[in-house]
């Protein structure tokens, strides 16, 4: 598998080997040893799946306390996905790093423990599947406005009518986002 470190450190854009033959494909979408070389957590707790129609956005979103580290990758239809430093230490903290993942690049990506989390589904019927290093503590969720100027992401949509939760419909800018100290 390759992977390769970004523009904010921490993050890592995974893409697994990918054994193709005339029945369709395998990859190891996880495996404790190979996954650890490279940094991961050895265990995870959770693992989730949702399924979006397309212009569906969910986030940004962390836990504090209670901080999770997410795997995530899309099985069906595609994604562009981003992670935004709140380590308020960091020397990129606010920054955000975003990669489209979908079925068809197979690419996985790690989004650590002291990042918000989101992704604008590209296509209808985009299922979204994640491992999380530590358990969903609704008390400690948090959601920071996607479109928060400033973070700036630069998402991938040209008509602005995203779908959100009442959750997301409702959150807050980094400035008052409870960040990592
Ligand atoms: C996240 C989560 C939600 N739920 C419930 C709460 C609620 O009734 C329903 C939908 O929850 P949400 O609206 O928070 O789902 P969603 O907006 O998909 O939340 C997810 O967004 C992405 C970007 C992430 O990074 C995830 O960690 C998670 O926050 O599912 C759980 O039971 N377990 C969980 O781990």
């Amino acid at each position: 598998m390759r992977v390769s470190e970004c523009a904010v450190d921490g993050p890592l854009l995974i893409e697994p080997d990918v054994h193709g033959d005339d029945r369709g494909f395998f990859m190891e979408t996880w495996n404790a040893r190979t996954f650890a070389d490279v940094g991961l957590p050895s265990q995870f707790v959770q693992d989730n799946h949702s399924r979006s129609r397309k212009g569906v956005l969910r986030g940004l979103h962390f836990q504090n306390p209670a901080p999770q580290g997410k795997l995530v990758r899309v099985a069906s239809g595609a994604v562009f996905d981003v992670a935004v430093d709140l380590r308020s230490s960091s020397p990129t903290f606010g920054r955000w790093v975003g990669f489209e993942l979908s079925a068809a690049n197979k690419r996985m990506f790690w989004v650590p423990r002291g990042f918000a989390h989101g992704f604008v589904t590209l296509q209808d019927d985009t299922d979204f599947l994640y491992k999380c290093d530590a358990p969903y503590a609704p008390e400690a969720d948090h959601s920071i406005a996607w479109d928060d100027p400033e973070i700036g992401i630069d998402w991938p949509i040209h008509d602005l009518n995203v779908t959100l939760s009442e959750k997301d419909r409702a959150a807050c800018a980094l400035s008052e986002a409870p960040v990592f100290t």
